[in-house]
């Protein structure tokens, strides 16, 4: 595949799935480098061909396109150190949450084009959802950050205001969608199943269940309602999670998640 470099600086859980993503879909790894403090951590990276090291000057000197996926409180940091380096030639991604194309664009030399993605984990696999925004990208740079992130999964243009909302619901959803299927495997060896074959139920049905609305387009209700038989088991359990707090739980959940990025 004819491909610009791409450096990820910063990888840790994100830019890792990044990468691996990148590389199970045909992405060529030695024109991605990753980088990161302690590079023998990037070992793994490195034995597929991925050129790892823990020079970030390096890695944006040899890339067209640069992933940033730092934390934020360490971004200011690292872009003074990278600003000279990092010319209008240079695509930016930033995968960073709670960091504004205005903050970021603060940090740079004018005319730098950045556009703000908000993928998850599932990258990894190519089964990310990714929201993107920007203000100053042209659509050829906006259309380079889509054929990325569409390797690694689903892609939405969103306002820039949605983007902390975009971190809760699509990247932290990851976390809430695996904790609900944890529960699921709890009550699944409670009623008998050993934990693998719980794991195994629970993960397929789950998959099963947003596969009906991905590929079908229906509201949730309405193939929930194929489900419950009248005086049924169905609707007496889904009930009894509704009286104790389920979907007022989820919901509640995601705002304080929302409110915590938005308190500072
Ligand atoms: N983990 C997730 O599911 C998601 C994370 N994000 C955002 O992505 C960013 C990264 O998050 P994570 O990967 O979870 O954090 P992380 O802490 O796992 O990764 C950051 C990596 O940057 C490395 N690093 C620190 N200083 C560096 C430097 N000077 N040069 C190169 N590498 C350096 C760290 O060693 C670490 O491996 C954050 O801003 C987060 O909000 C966004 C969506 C999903
Ligand atoms: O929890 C966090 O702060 C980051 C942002 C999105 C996923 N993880």
């Amino acid at each position: 595949m004819n491909q610009d470099t791409i450096a990820i600086i910063g990888g840790g859980n994100l830019g890792r799935s990044i990468a691996q993503g990148l590389i199970k879909n045909q992405f060529n790894p030695e024109q991605i480098y990753v980088t990161r403090t302690k590079v023998a951590l990037l070992d793994d990276l490195k034995a597929q061909h991925i050129k790892t090291t823990s020079n970030n000057i390096e890695a944006v000197k040899n890339a067209k396109i640069l992933i940033f996926a730092l934390k934020p409180y360490r971004i200011e940091a690292v872009l003074k150190e990278l600003t000279s380096h990092i010319t209008p030639e240079h695509l930016v991604i930033s995968v960073i949450s709670d960091f504004s194309l205005e903050q970021f664009s603060n940090c740079l030399t004018p005319n730098i084009q950045i556009v703000r993605a908000m993928p998850n984990t599932a990258a990894a696999i190519g089964e990310s959802m990714t929201c993107l925004a920007s203000k100053n990208a042209s659509a050829e740079n906006i259309s380079k950050t889509k054929l990325i992130f569409e390797a690694l999964g689903e892609t939405i243009e969103i306002d820039e205001n949605l983007m902390d909302a975009a971190t809760v619901l699509g990247a932290c959803g990851i976390a809430y969608a695996l904790r609900f299927i944890r529960a699921m495997i709890q009550g699944g060896i409670e009623i008998g199943f050993d934990a693998k074959t719980a794991t195994k139920i629970a993960s397929q049905t789950v998959k099963g269940a947003s596969e009906l609305l991905l590929q079908n387009g229906n509201h949730p209700e309405e193939e929930i309602d194929k489900v419950t038989t009248p005086k049924g088991c169905t609707i007496a359990g889904l009930n009894e999670m509704e009286h104790q707090g389920f979907s007022s739980s989820l919901i509640k959940g995601i705002k304080t998640s929302i409110e915590t990025i938005q308190k500072d």
